[in-house]
């Protein structure tokens, strides 16, 4: 993890996994402020948006792990600092099992896009603006396709560095990563 004074967003641990993307974004200053353009469809990423969010967090809040086998996902920090870690668990990936971690600050803007079938979780040193998109809207995955795991099993290889984040109620008494691999087995996800 970057505590020092280096402001990179990059990955900082883990493997490059197969179709996961975190592409820089061209912030352009004046006097007024800045434009940045946060998504393009040409990019050719995996994402075919079809719903996009805002997110404030304060401090030290950890939202995640979750995972979905619908949906592929966007993410681009606008304020703020955090760490994204992806962990593959599609089969027939060719980085199946495999771990990553991403720091992003706000004043380097880059977005990360990332497939379905790969669990995903975001922590907020500071407070923070970020926004995201999916290719699924809520209202059509919430109920059925929103799995979650716990943020610090350490079958993630995530090396967080962090403790006791704040995190939501479903978060805290979410299952294991075997946990959620034993559910998503029961669903045929693996098969
Ligand atoms: C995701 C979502 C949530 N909500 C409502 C439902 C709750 O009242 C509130 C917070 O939802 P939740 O606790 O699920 O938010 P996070 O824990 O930040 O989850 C998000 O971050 C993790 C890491 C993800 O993978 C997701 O894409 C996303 O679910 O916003 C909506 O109204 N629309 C939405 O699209």
């Amino acid at each position: 993890m970057n505590t020092t004074q280096l402001i990179k967003s990059a990955q900082i641990d883990g493997v490059e996994l197969h179709q996961v993307r975190l592409v820089s974004l061209d912030e352009h200053k004046d006097h007024r402020g800045s434009f940045t353009e946060i998504f393009q469809d040409h990019w050719g990423t995996v994402l075919k948006p079809v719903q996009w969010s805002a997110v404030k967090s304060e401090a030290n809040v950890f939202r995640g792990m979750h995972f979905h086998v619908r949906h592929d996902e966007y993410f681009c920090l606008l304020e703020g600092h955090c760490l994204l870690g992806l962990r593959d668990l599609r089969p027939g990936s060719p980085t199946q099992h495999k771990s990553a971690l991403f720091e992003l600050f706000g004043e380097d803007p880059a977005a990360l896009v990332f497939p379905v079938g790969m669990l995903h979780g975001w922590y907020f040193f500071t407070p923070s603006i970020h926004v995201q998109a999916v290719s699924e809207a809520y209202p059509d995955y919430g109920a059925d396709d929103n799995w979650r795991c716990r943020w610090n099993d350490p079958e993630l290889e995530l090396n967080w560095g962090i403790e006791n984040p704040i995190l939501s109620d479903l978060a805290a008494n979410a299952p294991s990563l075997q946990g959620l691999i034993n559910g998503l087995t029961f669903k045929g996800y693996f098969s």
